[in-house]
């Protein structure tokens, strides 16, 4: 009688020619050999894994925060920058944590702001071909591989968007917000549009021509709120928080 030989794989049971020549903990052990694995998607899934891992852990401990985005490239002289700075420091004052890109220009911005008003000022960088770094003003930082792991952090630890003028990235992050709340994704939260002559066009261009051609509907377009008044973008943020306090409340009884 021939003497069946399993082999277990972890859940994996194999047999016959499938019976590998080494175990799991040889291949493991042994330090010899190519290190293309590391370049792998399985392999890569762990790192995302431990990108998750790494986000959850440590924004979940923030309390209530607002996202401030916007431009890269805009020069720390310029009114714009003004404007995330003094919205960095209303923000710290309403009770958020401001969280950015962690980049330079209007990022570090806003996280000037709130780290002066004495607040938490988080940065969620991402690695680049370029380095940049954290800007000095983040007193929380997390530095991401991955933009998507990354976008998401964004969406799930804050409770409001604020978006000043910005090129492609900041499109994307507005647009991404806009997506999810268009097809309830995620639950109604404030996006805030600050600079009413950089963003006057487009939304010029969202009602004449997506909206003319049924692209979107009348209601998609009251997703975003513009103002030139950092005090006012924080009022509408904290009033959006009670509105969506009281409706909380009211389906719990
Ligand atoms: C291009 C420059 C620096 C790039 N460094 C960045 N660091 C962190 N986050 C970034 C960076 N660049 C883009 N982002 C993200 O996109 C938004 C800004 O993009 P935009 O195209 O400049 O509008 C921003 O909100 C970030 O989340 C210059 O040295």
């Amino acid at each position: 009688m021939t003497r069946r030989r399993d082999y277990q794989r972890g859940p994996v049971t194999l047999r016959g020619a499938r019976v590998p020549a080494s175990t799991t903990d040889q291949r493991l052990l042994d330090t010899r050999g190519s290190a293309d694995w590391v370049h792998t998607d399985p392999w890569r899934v762990m790192r995302i894994q431990a990108e998750f891992v790494e986000g959850f852990g440590t924004l979940s401990e923030l309390g209530r925060s607002v996202a401030v985005f916007g431009s890269a490239r805009t020069p720390a002289d310029h009114p714009s920058a003004a404007l995330a700075e003094q919205i960095g420091g209303e923000l710290v004052r309403a009770g958020y944590t401001v969280i950015t890109g962690g980049g330079p220009g209007i990022m570090e911005a806003a996280n000037k702001g709130a780290a002066a008003a004495g607040g938490t000022s988080v940065g969620l960088g991402i690695e680049l071909p370029f380095e940049t770094g954290l800007n000095e003003h983040v007193n929380v930082g997390i530095n991401f591989r991955y933009f998507f792991v990354r976008k998401l952090m964004f969406v799930k630890y804050s409770e409001g968007f604020v978006v000043l003028p910005g090129g492609v990235g900041t499109l994307d992050e507005l647009f991404e917000a806009l997506t999810l709340l268009q097809t309830g994704k995620v639950t109604s939260f404030p996006v805030v549009l600050v600079g009413s002559s950089f963003w006057g066009p487009l939304l010029d261009w969202l009602r004449e021509t997506l909206l003319a051609e049924g692209m979107i509907t009348p209601e998609d377009l009251d997703l975003v709120r513009v103002t030139d008044d950092p005090e006012e973008c924080v009022r509408w943020i904290v009033e959006a928080r009670r509105e969506r306090d009281a409706r909380s409340s009211d389906t719990a009884l």
